[in-house]
């Protein structure tokens, strides 16, 4: 399966630098041998999608309602990302989870609500620092894969340690594969033999000088970026750098 890049600009980008970025992405995608998949704030992914209509570009929100709609102040629904223009939605965030106390509960209820607004969703999973060096972080991940996937789950599972995530740092390349491996062996259990196609990306601390070696890791599909998706020729060095198998 061909690697997914995907890029979470979380609370950054007004319309004008949003554009710019999103076309310098579509403009090189035709040569990548990725899927490419960029995630702008809510407020920007009609004017984003209108500019990346006719590429192969994809656009997909950060988080989602658990309901359609009603009395949510704030709150934006998977039929509002759907209607602006989204395919996709980032769920279960560890930014979310910490700053808006979202709970694996939670997190599975928006994974319904997505899907039947038709959006593919990409749920994160990850531990704290103090859970790995405690030698929990399987625990940890087993606990939140199980919890917020429901049993019919068909989209993307995104494993982003809590403690690379801003910080320049990254588990080894053996820690990653020894999660990944883990969590393919969880999604099997869990949801059987679907579990076997959903694709497990990595996020955190992903730059173009560590991409080639992550992106070479037995079942990485790909990268869930941050800071480096801001920069249109850094998100596009990690795109090339997958290995487009
Ligand atoms: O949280 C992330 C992507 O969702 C990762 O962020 P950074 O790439 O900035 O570490």
């Amino acid at each position: 399966m061909r690697q997914l890049i995907a890029g979470n600009w979380k609370m950054n980008g007004l319309v004008a630098d949003s554009l710019s970025l999103a076309r310098a992405v579509a403009d090189a995608a035709p040569g990548l041998a990725c899927d490419l998949l960029v995630c702008p704030p809510a407020t920007v992914i009609r004017p984003v999608a209108e500019a990346l209509a006719g590429s192969v570009v994809a656009v997909g929100g950060q988080d989602c309602h658990t309901h359609a709609n009603g009395a949510h102040t704030g709150d934006v629904s998977a039929a509002m990302l759907r209607d602006a223009g989204a395919a996709w939605v980032i769920l279960g965030h560890s930014e979310r989870r910490t700053d808006h106390g979202e709970t694996d509960t939670l997190v599975r209820a928006k994974v319904a609500a997505a899907v039947g607004a038709g959006l593919t969703p990409i749920v994160c999973v990850g531990e704290l620092e103090a859970e790995r060096l405690a030698g929990r972080e399987q625990e940890v991940v087993g606990r939140q894969i199980r919890g917020s996937l429901p049993e019919d789950f068909a989209g993307v599972v995104a494993y982003e340690p809590v403690w690379a995530i801003g910080t320049g740092r990254t588990p080894t390349e053996a820690d990653v594969a020894a999660m990944h491996g883990f969590i393919r062996a969880e999604l099997v259990a869990h949801l059987g033999e679907r579990g076997q196609s959903v694709r497990i990306l990595y996020g955190g601390s992903v730059k173009p000088s560590n991409a080639a070696a992550l992106m070479a890791v037995p079942e990485v599909g790909g990268a869930l970026v941050g800071g480096a998706s801001l920069v249109a020729a850094d998100f596009l060095a990690i795109a090339r750098a997958t290995h487009g198998g």
